[in-house]
């Protein structure tokens, strides 16, 4: 069961078509990545989403009731002379009336945010205004929490916690998150939808994604000069490229993981390389991103 599909959305901003027809699929209990650059349509589609704005086509359907969907904007602004805890009842109060009063105190808490529970809200840090933003929304215990770029802005310190506090929601909730920052939806994401000029050019597991597309690579540092380590290297058959990336590294690519496995380390030692390090490279949802919106 999921808990979002849209068929062929679409909105228009006058003559600018902002979704150009994105056929999403969220599964329940998922973290649900949204990446793409700025202007992709990440906003449109979660307000879209949210029922905030009218898709000019197209259809959303949403596994639960819309009453259960709980929305965080990008910059959250609370009334400053309010504190953290009024702040999460007001929300309470508004959108769940009907949950006891004690739980707010409860996701206060789960933010990490008792101590300041009863300061105004207009000396908290962006991180824990973000942090507040959260707890608001999920007072009333919602099925789906849309969150618009909820690190951007954030120091890494403060961006930390929120991701932790988004983690431990997934499997509680399901939440859609809009970001351009990769290592956030490497961090807590388990899906990824990548969206660029109001098209979705992938969506899937994170692992799909990452195991699919970027080449298998190994990462040379040895002390120069680099030239015969490149020539004995492109003479192997299993090395598809060697590209330079630095005075002193190297990233040979390969069809062929397992021959580099055996064979890289001896290539080496033949030519007499001065080696500092030798890495498998990581498959980098930077790298994905950047091939599929070149
Ligand atoms: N209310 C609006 N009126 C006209 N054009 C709009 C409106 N809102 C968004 N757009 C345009 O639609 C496109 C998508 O905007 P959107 O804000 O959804 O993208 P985004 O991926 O969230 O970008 P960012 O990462 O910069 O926030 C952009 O070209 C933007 O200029």
């Amino acid at each position: 069961m999921n808990a979002v599909t849209t068929a062929g959305l679409r909105k228009r901003y006058g003559r600018h078509e902002a979704l150009a027809g994105v056929d999403l699929v969220v599964p329940r209990g998922s973290v649900y990545g949204l990446v793409g650059p700025n202007g992709a349509g990440k906003t449109t589609l979660l307000a879209v989403l949210a029922g905030l704005r009218r898709p000019t086509g197209g259809t959303v359907d949403l596994g639960c009731d819309r009453r259960r969907v709980a929305v965080l904007p990008d910059t959250p602004g609370f009334d400053p002379w309010l504190t953290g805890s009024e702040v999460v009842d007001l929300a309470r109060a508004l959108t769940a009336p009907e949950v006891p009063g004690r739980r707010v105190a409860e996701v206060l808490a789960d933010a990490g945010l008792t101590g300041a529970a009863h300061r105004r809200v207009g000396g908290y840090s962006r991180g824990m205004l973000q942090r507040l933003g959260i707890a608001a929304t999920v007072v009333g215990d919602p099925e789906l929490l849309l969150l618009d770029e909820p690190c951007s802005a954030l120091d890494p310190a403060g961006r930390r916690e929120v991701l932790e506090l988004i983690a431990r929601l997934g499997g509680r909730a399901t939440v859609v998150l809009s970001t351009h920052l990769l290592a956030d939806v490497q961090e807590v994401c388990d899906r990824v939808g990548v969206l660029d000029d109001g098209r979705l050019l992938h969506q899937g597991s994170l692992d799909d994604l990452l195991v699919g597309r970027a080449a298998p690579a190994w990462v040379v540092r040895c002390r120069p000069p680099l030239e015969p380590v490149e020539a004995a290297l492109s003479a192997r058959p299993w090395v598809a490229a060697v590209r330079r990336t630095g005075a002193e590294e190297l990233v040979v690519e390969t069809s062929a993981p397992a021959d580099a496995e055996t064979d890289l380390v001896r290539v080496l030692a033949d030519v007499g390389a001065h080696v500092l390090r030798v890495d498998r490279r990581s498959a980098d949802l930077e790298d994905v991103f950047l091939e599929l919106t070149r």
